[in-house]
């Protein structure tokens, strides 16, 4: 498949990518050498070259979760035997794709039953079938996993299917479980939702998918989506997913999340930036009707498909992210409108990083949002109701009440860890603490996870966990949805549903507690981040003086810390890393296979130079944190291409005349740049009325936005020499064509199937040599440049105003000689692919027309005979 593709060969930006991809799985599957379960080798070499799958076990994870109970004894067995299988693969048909009913109909007719004769577990009767929580069959599941799928020969058509289709854009490759929280957002084509923690973009493709669901062609949904994660890298990747959705509803950020800016404008910071901004923004804050908040976390839910979990699962990684997870989900419930939605959500299924963040939130907010109850929405996913009691443990020991925490480690374990999140005065100032002799060394350490643990003092609550009291939440916290790995044959995910029912309170930190955390010397950073995670209404915002203030950059230094901890299953995407790895190596070259050389698109649109993907010294290196203030404070992020509406009316009307374009599609205000200077622009893109809307807000509060992609690229410069000779210097990419055709009334032509096919196939064809010689001589008279070609339906002859969104559409050159395809050679080989099947499909209900009428002829002749 995809033979004759260039591979990678635009330099940095892709080699960054890739090396980032083959880190990570080297992450995932290189054994390292501290691993014990290498030892266990018996193949004669020394275990040297051997390679076998992970130890999959930890008995820190046993008996953390056997305690915590979050399956009940009689289950844990067949939970954990689950556990230990691979995941099986599975994906989702991208609903705004132009050819998502022929590939639904080519799952449902040909590969749902090809494929079964390949079922040998007797537990799965179908290969693959449709998820049946998912709307319209458009998830899948297979009961393949991918070393099957890429081993067995008889599979070799449906991967390849799946490769292909994934790669174009088609389908998306994602865990079952991840493509839940996006459902119970609610999202209608006209909201505005934040995405908190994007990358890489899975959850981002099907919000976007949703909101543009029921556009017509040429115009846009009301709606967007603001993508933002912490990772540049990550971003990266969710630039390169999101791409494939041709949606001008997008903005992705770059912040954390649980600084995510306030954007709100008064009168005072209007034009502060002085770039672009002539009147008053038609927005003046920016809030959203849906959140989701996919927080980082510890990621044992995705166990199945990243073994190497196994290996690294310790206590702390639950711990150490939680109160990060609770000021994400705060600042996400801060950013939302009143009467609107957040979903929060993780791959992990401990109670700290779930039910105990949503207890504490709820707490922080009173009465001003409520956790909603959804078991009335998708019936058909299977779940299980959030814990109402849980144990912390750290350091080897369990605490059921913050009370019984040593006050060693009262920095690091929280209140708002327990259900019931409360906070005690020490009065008795942990008398009862001992040092950790001998002889309860060996009591201690069957339980503990690290070595630490030791010598470490602890309080008194060394005693069996069974016999200590419980606390239990007074929160329905029974309203979250535990989704079990053994209940659907998939990974564990955690969900809760949050509604927004007013502003939030003003947050005070409680005075004991603020004393006691100064007192035991939690960091005044995180302190003050708690103060800060309040409503915006109530002014307490990070306005962009604040956001570069040295709390921020400690505040930023411990996240990152905590973050770091997690190293390596941040969110359990391993899998869809190297997915995208390989699709990654083939990203570039969008003009792959047009035999000129109009200037190749690069196919990376993130605007963050391969200098700044470098992770600085900030994150470790307080003291050189203070880089990142520079560069906010001029204005604009330094090292990030600034968003720029493109004005420049010579060349918009020049491209407007060479293409016809009709007045009623709105360029005016809705094309950006990445460059200040108009004469160097090579890509200008086209953004909806929204994301105007919050660009000008944007512009007009400081740039307090940290953009790397926005909008849809819809013209490109010909910089070649025979794209000089072209009146016209900018062509239609191939991601706006549809977007913007039906208005084009010039430079458009409409073929038959046959030389439709024949410039797929060809790639680039001499005039007279087209099978319909009117075409061929329209081709020519065009002008030289860019032009666009659309498949005729049938014998009629279309024209622009019956463009629907099954109208087939590419973009050529027009040369000298002859018409090339400006189409990469994978798009052309997809396109092939699905005209086959279409006309296949139409031939055969031609024949059973044909069937019937003759029938019918046959009858009324019989009839008449009679
Ligand atoms: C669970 S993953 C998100 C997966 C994503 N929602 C998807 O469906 O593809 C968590 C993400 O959070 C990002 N992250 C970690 N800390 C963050 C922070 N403080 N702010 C924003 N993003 C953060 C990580 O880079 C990671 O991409």
């Amino acid at each position: 498949m995809g033979g004759g593709r260039g591979r990678g060969g635009k330099g940095g930006r892709s080699r960054t990518q890739r090396r980032h991809f083959r880190q990570d799985r080297e992450n995932v599957w290189k054994r390292p050498k501290s691993d014990p379960s290498s030892e266990n080798t018996n193949n004669g070499d020394g275990g040297k070259h051997a390679w076998e799958p992970f130890a999959t076990q930890n008995p820190a994870f046993n008996e953390y979760y056997k305690e915590q109970g979050i399956v009940s004894p009689e289950e844990w067995d067949v939970f954990m035997g689950v556990l230990r299988k691979p995941l099986p693969a599975a994906f989702r048909i991208n609903a705004s794709s132009q050819f998502y009913m022929d590939i639904r109909t080519q799952l449902e007719n040909d590969f749902m039953k090809s494929l079964q004769a390949e079922v040998s577990d007797g537990d799965e009767l179908e290969a693959i079938r449709p998820l049946p929580w998912y709307p319209e069959n458009l998830a899948w599941h297979s009961n393949f996993s991918r070393m099957q799928l890429r081993k067995n020969q008889n599979l070799e058509r449906f991967h390849e299917f799946l490769k292909l289709e994934n790669e174009i854009g088609n389908i998306t490759r994602q865990e079952a479980v991840s493509m839940v929280p996006p459902l119970f957002l609610d999202v209608c084509a006209d909201h505005f939702v934040l995405d908190m923690c994007a990358a890489p973009g899975s959850k981002t493709f099907q919000l976007l998918e949703i909101i543009h669901r029921s556009t017509k062609p040429g115009h846009l949904p009301h709606g967007l989506v603001v993508a933002n994660d912490l990772d540049v890298q990550r971003c990266n990747l969710l630039i390169h997913q999101t791409k494939r959705m041709c949606t001008a509803n997008l903005i992705v950020t770059n912040h954390e999340a649980q600084h995510f800016p306030g954007c709100r404008s008064n009168k005072n910071n209007l034009n502060a930036s002085g770039v672009g901004v002539e009147a008053e923004p038609n927005i003046s804050q920016l809030l959203f009707d849906r959140v989701l908040c996919d927080v980082p976390c510890s990621g044992d839910g995705t166990l199945r498909k990243a073994p190497d979990i196994w290996r690294k699962w310790n206590v702390g990684l639950g711990n150490g992210v939680h109160s990060l997870q609770v000021q994400i989900a705060m600042r996400g419930l801060s950013l939302l409108k009143v009467g609107g939605r957040m979903v929060y959500s993780t791959c992990s299924m401990n109670p700290i990083e779930n039910e105990a963040v949503i207890a504490e939130i709820l707490r922080k907010c009173g009465g001003s949002v409520e956790l909603l109850d959804v078991s009335s929405e998708l019936p058909q996913l299977v779940r299980r109701p959030g814990l109402k009691k849980w144990k912390v443990r750290d350091k080897g020991v369990w605490s059921p009440s913050f009370k019984d925490v040593s006050k060693y480690r009262k920095t690091m374990i929280l209140p708002s860890m327990f259900p019931s999140g409360r906070n005690y005065v020490d009065t008795a100032d942990n008398n009862h603490s001992m040092e950790l002799g001998e002889e309860c060394k060996d009591n201690v350490d069957e339980n503990c996870e690290e070595s630490e643990v030791t010598l470490l003092p602890t309080g008194d609550s060394r005693v069996p966990a069974e016999e200590l009291d419980e606390e239990v939440s007074e929160f329905p916290l029974e309203r979250c949805m535990r989704i079990m790995p053994h209940d659907q044959n998939g990974g564990a995910f955690f969900i809760a549903v949050v509604h927004k029912l007013s502003s939030l309170p003003a947050l005070q930190e409680k005075p004991n507690s603020l004393l006691e955390n100064l007192c035991s010397g939690k960091s005044e950073a995180l302190v003050r981040l708690q103060d800060e995670v309040t409503e915006d209404k109530n002014g307490s915002e990070i306005n962009p003086k604040d956001s570069t203030d040295e709390k921020f950059l400690e505040a930023a230094s411990e996240a990152d810390l905590i973050d770091n901890d997690l190293d390596g299953p941040k969110d359990g995407t391993d899998e869809k890393f190297s997915e995208a790895a390989s699709e990654a190596d083939l990203i570039d070259n969008d003009l792959d296979g047009a035999a000129l050389g109009p200037e190749s698109s690069s196919a990376f649109e993130g605007h963050i130079p391969e200098v700044d993907q470098v992770p600085d010294d900030r994150e470790t290196d307080p003291k050189k944190a203070g880089v990142k203030r520079k560069k906010q404070m001029q204005g604009r992020w330094k090292g990030v291409d600034p968003v720029v509406f493109f004005k420049d009316d010579a060349i918009i009307n020049s491209i407007k005349t060479f293409y016809g374009i009709k007045e009623s599609f709105p360029l005016c205000g809705h094309l950006v740049t990445r460059n200040l200077d108009t004469n160097h622009v090579k890509r200008i893109y086209y953004i909806s009325k929204s994301v105007k809307d919050v660009l000008e807000l944007n512009l007009s509060v400081g740039q307090q936005l940290k953009i790397t992609s926005i909008g849809l690229k819809m013209f490109e410069r010909q910089t070649s020499r025979e794209g000089s000779l072209a009146p016209c210097s900018f062509r239609i990419s191939s991601e706006g064509l549809p977007l913007i055709l039906p208005y084009i009334t010039k430079q458009i032509l409409y073929t038959s199937l046959v030389d439709f096919k024949h410039l797929l196939q060809y790639k680039s064809i001499k005039y007279a040599d087209f099978v319909d010689a009117e075409f061929g001589n329209k081709a020519s008279e065009l002008m030289p440049g860019c032009c666009v070609v659309v498949l005729r339906k049938g014998d009629a002859s279309l024209d622009h105003s019956k463009v629907d969104e099954s109208t087939i559409a590419i973009g050529c050159w027009k040369g000298r000689a002859s018409l090339t395809v400006m189409v990469t050679a994978i798009d052309c080989q997809e396109l092939l692919e699905r005209l086959v099947v279409r006309m296949e499909s139409e031939e055969r209900s031609l024949v059973k027309e044909e069937k019937t009428s003759n029938l019918v002829v046959d009858e009324v002749g019989d009839m008449n005979v009679d």
